[in-house]
């Protein structure tokens, strides 16, 4: 359950353990086209960010010198960002309930009982009466990713524990494998994902996702045009809702079909432009069909008119609902931009460096 425990009262055999600290990082995302319609089936082209969530792992000496603890010990996940906490014995893992967790600890309750059930179904992990062999560890985890915002925050969480939980068991999963347990955990939170996030994240680079599959952007004038561009990570405002909602409230859009049909449009087209004018334009395109999805916002859309004003183009990134916006800059004209972002007043503004 979620109690607030603190591992320094913890003594195994009276003594105070030392402890072997490992420190886990994981990058975040950008959309840069398809969101939401992605969820349909259609194209989204997205790219790993530079902007990391970092867990602090701590394994117990007596797990390092293979011994076991006179006391059965509890994983803790401590979310500094969130100030909470969840504590569970390793016993209890694979009855993990989601209903018994807040929304904002859905993830990583998920994440632990998919990620065991996943090692277990590969022989990976054998259960034992006592602890199952899931050996107990603490991860302490901050953010230099704003949350919920469109930067794929809840995707980089799920990462940063499977990699701990492998990391502690000293068990090596391939990317597609930690890719499909990362899915199964976002799809079982939000009710719908697409492999978007997770993917990007765990392949890193500039991905193309088509039909839940990653394809490699083959496209080399593309990729250099990408390499050329700078992009702007705009946090305008608060979202009030998570991407759960969002995806599950335009599920219900009337125009849902023809709209994502648009967004796919543009999202094939945007691999064969020529220049930065006509990326910049697709963007905005595909800004203005997430507007009509009813995913922006007044704020969203003031940031994405400066974009195309004082930058080549812009568009809202993520599940939208507030969050992040990015923007294609245009060196000569990125001082007005900055000014006139900070007359507006956003909550954060982050340089976009990609993440292979
Ligand atoms: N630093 C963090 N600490 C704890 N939980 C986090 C953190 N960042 C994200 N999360 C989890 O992910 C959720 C946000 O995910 P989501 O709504 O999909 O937004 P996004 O993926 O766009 O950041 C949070 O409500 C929380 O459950
Ligand atoms: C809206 C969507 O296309 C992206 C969600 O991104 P985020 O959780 O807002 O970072 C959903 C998905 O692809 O799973
Ligand atoms: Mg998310």
């Amino acid at each position: 359950m979620n109690n607030i425990g603190n591992i320094n009262n913890i003594k195994y055999d009276g003594n105070n353990n030392d402890s072997k600290i490992t420190t886990i990082e994981t990058p975040s995302k950008v959309i840069l086209f398809g969101e939401h319609a992605v969820v349909g089936g259609y194209m989204a082209l997205s790219m790993a960010v530079d902007l990391k969530i970092s867990g602090l792992l701590e394994c117990y000496d007596y797990i390092i010198n293979n011994q076991q603890p006179t006391t059965p010990e509890p994983i803790i996940i401590d979310l500094i960002d969130l100030n909470k906490k969840v504590e569970i014995n390793p016993q209890d893992i694979l009855n993990i309930n989601l209903s018994n967790y807040d929304n904002d600890l859905k993830y990583v309750a998920s994440t632990l009982k998919n990620t065991v059930n996943y090692l277990m179904d590969k022989n990976l992990m054998k259960l034992n009466p006592i602890n199952n062999n899931i050996k107990p560890f603490k991860l302490t985890i901050t953010s230099n990713i704003p949350i919920s915002c469109g930067l794929g925050s809840s995707a980089s969480i799920i990462i940063t524990i499977i990699k701990s939980i492998l990391t502690v068991h000293n068990l090596i999963l391939s990317k597609e494998e930690i890719s499909k347990i990362a899915y199964t955990v976002e799809k079982e939170v939000q009710g719908i994902a697409s492999i978007t996030d997770t993917s990007t994240i765990i392949y890193g680079g500039a991905l193309k996702i088509k039909d839940n599959k990653i394809k490699p952007i083959e496209n080399n004038d593309f990729n250099n045009l990408l390499a050329g561009c700078q992009f702007l990570i705009v946090h305008s405002e608060r979202r009030i809702k998570k991407t759960a909602e969002l995806v599950n409230e335009v599920a219900k859009h009337p125009q849902k079909r023809q709209i994502f049909k648009q967004i796919g449009e543009i999202v094939e087209k945007a691999e064969f432009v020529k220049n930065k004018e006509e990326l910049g334009k697709l963007m905005v395109e595909n800004h203005k069909l997430l507007n009509k999805l009813g995913v922006s916002t007044e704020k969203l859309n003031k940031i994405v008119e400066i974009g195309q004003k004082l930058g080549y183009g812009a568009k809202l990134s993520g599940a939208g609902g507030g969050g992040i916006a990015i923007i294609l800059i245009n060196e000569n004209k990125k001082e007005d931009l900055l000014n006139e972002l900070n007359d507006l007043g956003v909550l954060g503004i982050y340089d976009c460096i990609i993440k292979y």
